[in-house]
């Protein structure tokens, strides 16, 4: 009892969200089925099932609905996948055939021309034909359609919604013939087919721009055999620990770490970063980059099934199917909207005839009109498509966003919050001086503190550690050592008490600098983070540190600016250090900030607007998370796609300012789609009902409106970071 199993199917021909929701409520209600999920962007529909359901009621009840359906995963359990011959077992896709698709869903540009024949047809014949002989052709174009189109409405009565789309056009095109307006009755189901296509078709493009990444992978890889040969195998059947030889100008077959060998990448096609980097020995690199002109072996570290490229698609799939507010309020709006629009169109039927004394036949000639002109079709599809572009174009440039929601509210923001260390700087602190305090060494300083230091993951821990390296010292191993976070690390070295630390620390501790004072307050005012070394908190020196902002961190940040942003650096280093560094890049800063504080300033910079916090989403998961919009930036995809809202895959802080350009970009294609969708609909409502214009102007309003926002969604698939 209670056990349900989890079911998935591919799910054929859904266009928009108006499918989706069709699908979800259609097998919502059979028995035995919970937890209905269906995915747009990768056609999946996933649903539990307990024991009191069938897999065959889902597949008739989706084929009645006219969409192709084949089972993917949760089949009862077919053959074993057969093992390779290395004697693993690897992963495969598995999937049957679809389905048979009834004719009429399969045929949806067939049915299309067919009409357009007909209707094309029709209007020839009536240039020479008397209307007695053109009428039956009309009303053969139109019950052509009707069928089709009625029969799903059929479908979606019985699964419970009555109000479909396909019911008010095909009461319009009924209506219209029955009052002998079949010529409009034709026009009515031809333009109707010609908006589905269209739709289909765009929702075609955006799922392939998509797909495009999964071209990236190679077909073949080289995997390396223990005899210093290879063989020829498919990506897919790379397993993680297989050795693989990527040559020059190949493609990278697999998500790896560099076992031998150097070179320069081009990773464009994954991250839009254009300029090639250079990797060497213990280097990650990801599958879809361009092998530049050094051999390397590779460590597989990841599966095909789960490797970057294919995160990337799974979490735009993902996010095309999360809905942004915009696009739960209209949803909602639509629900009501459709029977609304038929009770409407019903008393303009009725009353007139008493109140204004309209005949019936004026009366009903216009309430079809005002259905038509109701359907709210165009609506329904203005945010999804132009989300689903949006969301598409930005990850074919490496800049990834988790859903409509999180695309929908990086261009509210105000203020855009940076995280310093690996952010707005490199992240690889060198040391540039150590000033040894009266009666000590250099060599003394940079032992004793990178004993203490040793087994930190503290960046200027691994710089000081370098240093010490670098000078040929080995360091005394230190003993209990504990970080305290935002301030100092301490140890006991050599039998003494040491801590490296920042200056606050050191003048909490009680050490007293002397001298060395005004070269801490110097270094510090050129940029330089001054860790302060005490023995048994008496000083002993003190190390300098500088972490080069990135190249690109004044642009990001100007052009941040021009997008009316404000930018402000978060940082735990000292005041006078920060200071110096968000004077060089450009923007304000806030520091001397502990892990606490950090959130407590998001919070206050909310108070003025949306805040984006931008971080590399290893230190700075909490803030990520606090502010209006996390944005995680480059090289630790891993944990920053987890963590955050929003990744720019390349290393780019001007990333950030491409994102609030794309998210505004869509925002206004979202904005101009809902424009023309409920505008040429209220234009043409009001002129119906004052008897201006009649059917033929409604039919046009409404898959005009369609087409229309259709290819305006289209149109952001081209959109380029400016
Ligand atoms: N392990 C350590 N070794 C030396 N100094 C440390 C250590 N841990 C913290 N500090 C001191 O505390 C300060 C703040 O550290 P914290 O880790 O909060 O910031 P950060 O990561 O260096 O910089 P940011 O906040 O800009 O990312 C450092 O500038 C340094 O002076
Ligand atoms: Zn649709």
């Amino acid at each position: 009892m209670g056990t349900a199993t989890r079911v998935t199917w591919r799910v054929e021909g859904m266009d928009c969200a108006a499918c989706v929701a069709k699908v979800t409520r259609a097998v919502e209600r059979l028995p035995g089925v919970s937890a209905v999920e269906v995915n747009l962007m990768a056609e999946r529909l996933s649903l539990d099932l307990d024991a009191g359901g069938r897999t065959e009621a889902v597949e008739t009840q989706i084929a009645a609905l006219g969409y192709g359906v084949s089972l993917v995963d949760g089949a009862p359990p077919a053959a074993a996948p057969p093992l390779a011959a290395d004697g693993h077992s690897h992963p495969r896709d598995t999937q049957d055939a679809p389905r048979m698709r009834p004719w009429w869903a399969t045929g949806k540009a067939t049915l299309t021309w067919l009409l357009g024949a007909l209707v094309i047809g029709a209007y020839a014949a009536s240039l020479v034909l008397p209307d007695s002989l053109t009428y039956p052709l009309f009303l053969a174009a139109t019950a052509v359609a009707v069928v089709p189109f009625g029969r799903r409405a059929i479908a979606l009565a019985r699964a419970g919604s009555p109000f479909s789309i396909e019911t008010l056009m095909c009461t319009a095109a009924i209506g219209a013939a029955v009052i002998g307006a079949a010529e409009e009755a034709a026009v009515v189901v031809l333009l109707f087919a010609v908006g589905e296509l269209l739709e289909s078709v765009a929702a075609g493009r955006a799922r392939a721009g998509i797909q495009a990444l999964a071209q990236l992978m190679p077909r073949v890889a080289l995997r390396l055999r223990p005899d210093g040969g290879t063989d020829e195998v498919a990506p897919e059947w790379l397993c993680i620990g297989d050795l693989v030889l990527v040559r020059p100008g190949d493609r990278v077959p697999c998500d790896g770490m560099i076992e031998e060998g150097t070179t320069a990448l081009d990773e464009s096609p994954v991250t839009g970063e254009s300029v090639p980097v250079a990797r060497g020995r213990g280097d990650a690199v990801m599958a879809g980059a361009i092998n530049g002109d050094g051999a390397i072996r590779l460590r597989v570290t990841r599966t095909a099934a789960d490797n970057t490229i294919a995160r990337i698609i799974r979490l735009v799939e993902e996010a095309t199917a999360s809905r942004a507010p915009t696009q739960r309020f209209i949803e909602r709006f639509s629900r009501w909207w459709t029977p609304g629009a038929m009770i409407v169109a019903l008393l303009v039927i009725v009353i007139p005839p008493f109140a204004l004394g309209w005949d019936w036949a004026t009366s009903l000639y216009r309430g079809l009109a005002v259905l038509l002109i109701a359907c709210p079709c165009a609506l329904v599809i203005s945010v999804p498509a132009a989300m689903a572009s949006g969301l598409s174009a930005g990850a074919r440039r490496g800049l990834l966003v988790k859903g409509g929601a999180a695309l929908e509210r990086i261009g509210t923001a105000r203020t855009v919050a940076f995280d310093k260390t690996g952010t707005l700087s490199e992240g690889r602190p060198r040391v540039t001086a150590v000033l040894p305090a009266p009666g000590r060494s250099v060599d003394e300083v940079l032992a004793l503190a990178a004993g203490a230091e040793q087994g930190s993951a503290h960046p200027l821990a691994k710089a000081i550690l370098a240093a010490a390296a670098e000078r040929g010292l080995s360091p005394p191993p230190g003993r209990g050592q504990s970080a305290l976070p935002g301030k100092a690390v301490v140890a006991t070295v050599a039998g003494r008490r040491i801590s490296v630390g920042s200056p606050r620390h050191a003048a909490e501790a009680g050490a007293v600098l002397g001298d060395l004072a005004t070269d801490l307050t110097r270094l510090e005012a050129e940029g330089r983070t001054v860790a302060v070394v005490l023995i048994d908190n008496a000083l002993l020196g003190l190390v300098a540190l500088r972490d080069e902002p990135r190249a690109d961190a004044q642009d990001g940040v100007a052009a941040l600016a021009a997008l009316g942003l404000r930018s402000v650096m978060l940082t735990g280093d000292n005041a006078r250090t920060g200071a110096a560094i968000a004077a060089s890049i450009g923007l304000e800063a806030r520091a001397e900030l502990l892990p606490d504080d950090k959130l407590r300033e998001i919070g206050r910079l909310m108070q003025d607007g949306a805040v984006v916090m931008v971080g590399d989403g290893i230190n700075d998961a909490p803030a990520l998370a606090a502010a209006t919009v996390g944005i995680a930036m480059g090289g630790g995809t891993d944990v920053a796609l987890e963590t955050a809202d929003a990744a720019v895959l390349k290393d780019r802080v001007t990333g950030v300012a491409e994102l609030v350009s794309l998210s505004r970009a869509t925002m206004a294609n979202v904005h101009q789609n809902v424009a023309v969708a409920i505008g040429l609909k209220a234009v043409f409502l009001a002129t119906t009902l004052a008897g201006i214009t009649g059917l033929w102007p409604a039919i046009l309003a409404d898959t005009g409106a369609t087409v229309l926002v259709t290819l305006n969604a289209l149109r952001l698939l081209r959109w380029v970071p400016r």
